[in-house]
């Protein structure tokens, strides 16, 4: 799958910019603040329908304008597809494919699979587990129509558990059968996201430790440690174990949406014990395996995001990771990086087809 061509009207810091794609490496070089995150960021949205730097949506509009536009047309299994995506100030977003807009944004995760490798994905290491839980379901997502069903749903009911929580709470009331009905929902579908991150992760962690394995040389061990309640009983059971607690509290304590996926290197968390070095290649070797994982699941090469990846790292290294990328495992990579002959020497030593872009 190709991205061959990309508009941005209104986007970030642009007015009106048009890009021509290479079918295999594009560098997008420039100065610090000159927006070549936020090409790669129109990239991310037109495969996710979000942002992945900024979720708050109009802040993706260009300051003083009323509405963007992000157009970029693909080229997947010899078909041609437009992707459009326009935003307007108190208007819903919308996502057009061919010219035919989407009732549901869920419909097209999966269909243009990227994965971003960014210095923000530092996150993922050192805050909540909620990052963490979206990772896993970004990852399942672009490959599983029905998990991502099924959170929607599960989300759903959460909230509304939870809002009636709180209402029994200011009405000093309670009813165990309505609870009792949203209790079996959210086991119904809880059981079956449970189900799948598991599987998931039974399939991921081996690719991603062979992953982590070429980048460190072998030197250490990592691993991702799946946490859940349900490994100790049914959501079901929990859920009325808990009931006081949730009562008290007003939302619900326990369930999938708790989840954690625990990063350890020599089985201590990578956040307290692992070097600056150890952490970046352990996240680089967890986007690859997010790579491998979606490639090996959907048949198509995923489009890979290199975001400012190289900085502090030596050229050697950013040889390194370029050769590692470049072989024909991967498909179209955009680079983005503040020195245009670092990466230009690194490119053209590893791959003859390159374009780069001066902002
Ligand atoms: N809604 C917006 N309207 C106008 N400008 C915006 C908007 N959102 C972000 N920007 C601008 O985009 C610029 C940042 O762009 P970006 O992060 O892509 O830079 P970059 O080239 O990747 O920089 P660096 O090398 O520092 O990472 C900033 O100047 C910021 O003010």
């Amino acid at each position: 799958m190709i991205l061959k061509s990309l508009s941005l009207l209104n986007y970030k810091n642009f007015d009106s910019k048009s890009f021509d794609f290479n079918n295999k490496i594009n560098c997008i070089v420039g100065n610090n603040g000159i927006g070549k995150t936020n090409v790669l960021d129109a990239i991310y949205h037109l495969s996710f329908g979000k942002s992945y730097f900024n979720p708050v949506a109009t802040q993706n509009i260009k300051h003083g304008q009323e509405f963007f536009v992000i157009n970029g047309d693909y080229q997947k299994l010899e078909k041609i597809e437009k992707i459009i995506i326009s935003l307007k100030r108190g208007q819903k977003k919308i996502i057009k494919r061919n010219a035919k807009a989407y009732d549901k944004f869920s419909e097209h995760i999966g269909f243009l699979p990227l994965v971003i490798i960014s210095p923000a994905d530092r996150d993922l290491i050192v805050e909540g587990s909620d990052i963490r839980r979206k990772f896993v379901d970004s990852v399942i997502s672009q490959s599983d129509k029905s998990y991502l069903d099924n959170l929607i749903k599960y989300n759903k009911v959460l909230a509304q558990r939870n809002a009636l929580l709180k209402y029994f709470a200011l009405n000093h009331t309670f009813n165990a059968d309505t609870i009792d009905v949203y209790n079996s929902q959210l086991n119904d579908y809880g059981a079956k996201i449970f189900d799948k991150r598991r599987a998931f992760l039974e399939v991921f962690v081996p690719i991603f430790k062979a992953r982590y394995e070429a980048i460190s040389n072998g030197n250490e061990t990592v691993g991702l440690v799946y946490k859940s309640d349900l490994f100790d009983d049914n959501l079901y059971n929990h859920l009325k174990a808990v009931i006081n607690k949730d009562k008290a509290l007003q939302y619900t304590t326990i369930g999938i949406h708790k989840d954690d996926l625990q990063f350890n290197i020599e089985e201590h968390p990578i956040k307290k014990f692992g070097s600056q070095g150890q952490q970046k290649s352990f996240l680089i070797a967890l986007k690859l395996a997010q790579f491998d994982f979606i490639k090996e699941q959907s048949g198509v090469s995923p489009i890979l995001l290199l975001d400012d990846i190289f900085d502090k790292l030596d050229e050697q290294r950013v040889s390194k990771i370029i050769k590692l990328v470049d072989d024909e495992n991967f498909g179209q990579i955009f680079i983005s990086d503040t020195h245009a002959d670092r990466t230009e020497n690194a490119v053209k030593q590893v791959h003859q087809s390159y374009e780069i872009f001066k902002l």
